[in-house]
C-alpha cells in the first residue's frame, strides 16, 4: 500500500492499495485496521456510504460543521473527480483545493480529513462511490460549499452544467459558509 500526502493539502492522503490480479481478474483489501492506523487513519471508522450517480452528476461540496467526519472514498464502479477544500479558517491554506481522478481501474483511494469539505463529480456512465466516515450522519450540521464559487476555483473535468441536488444548487460560498475556525 502506497500512501502519497498531496503537495498542497498534505493532511489529504492518496492510498494505492495493493492490488492482486490474475486470469480471473483482481482481489485487494479495501481497508485493513492495522495498516491504514499505521499510515495515519487511526481515528475509527463508524459509517459505510454507497452513492451511484450518472455521468456529469456533482456531489457537494459538504462537511459536517459539528461532528465532523473524515472519509475514505474509493470508486467501485466508473470513474469520479473527487476534491477536498481546506475550510479551516485558520489553516494557511483556507479556500484551497486538490483533486483526484479515482476509478475502478487505478483503484486509488483519498483520505479527508475532518475540516475538509468533499465532492466529486462523474465521469464515467455511471460511478458507484463507497465512503467510510468517522462519525455519524447528522444533516442539522452539515454545510455545503458552492461547487463553482469563484474564489476558489475549482477545474471540475466537466463537459456541461452539471446534474445538481436542489441542495447544492444553493451552497454558500466560501465567504459566506460557516466554516471551521
Ligand atoms: C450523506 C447521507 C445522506 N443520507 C440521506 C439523506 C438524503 O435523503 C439522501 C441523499 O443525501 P444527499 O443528497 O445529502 O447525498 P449526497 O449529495 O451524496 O451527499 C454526500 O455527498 C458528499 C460527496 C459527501 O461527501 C457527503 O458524505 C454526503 O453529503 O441520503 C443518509 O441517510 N445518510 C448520510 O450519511
Amino acid at each position: 500500500m502506497i500512501v502519497t500526502p498531496d503537495d498542497k493539502l498534505p493532511d489529504v492522503l492518496k492510498i494505492e492499495p495493493r492490488v492482486f490480479g490474475d486470469s480471473r481478474g483482481f482481489f485487494f483489501e479495501v481497508f485493513q485496521q492495522e495498516r491504514y492506523s499505521s499510515s495515519g487513519l487511526s481515528q475509527a471508522f463508524v459509517q459505510d456510504n454507497v452513492s451511484r450517480s450518472s455521468r456529469g452528476t456533482l456531489r457537494g461540496l459538504h462537511f459536517q460543521l459539528v461532528r465532523p467526519q473524515a472519509k475514505l472514498i474509493q470508486v467501485i464502479r466508473g470513474e469520479i473527480f473527487d476534491v477536498a477544500v481546506d475550510v479551516r479558517k485558520s489553516s494557511p491554506t483556507f479556500g484551497q483545493w486538490t483533486g483526484y481522478r479515482l476509478s475502478d481501474v487505478n483503484h486509488h483511494q483519498l483520505y479527508i480529513p475532518a475540516g475538509f469539505a468533499h465532492g466529486f463529480c462523474v465521469i464515467s456512465e455511471t460511478a458507484d462511490v463507497l465512503y467510510k466516515c468517522t462519525d455519524y450522519y447528522f444533516p442539522q450540521h452539515e454545510r455545503c460549499l458552492l461547487w463553482n464559487d469563484p474564489a476558489v476555483g475549482i477545474a471540475w473535468p466537466l463537459e456541461d452544467f452539471p446534474i445538481l441536488s436542489a441542495k447544492d444548487q444553493q451552497g454558500q460560498t466560501l465567504a459566506n459558509l460557516e466554516s471551521f475556525d
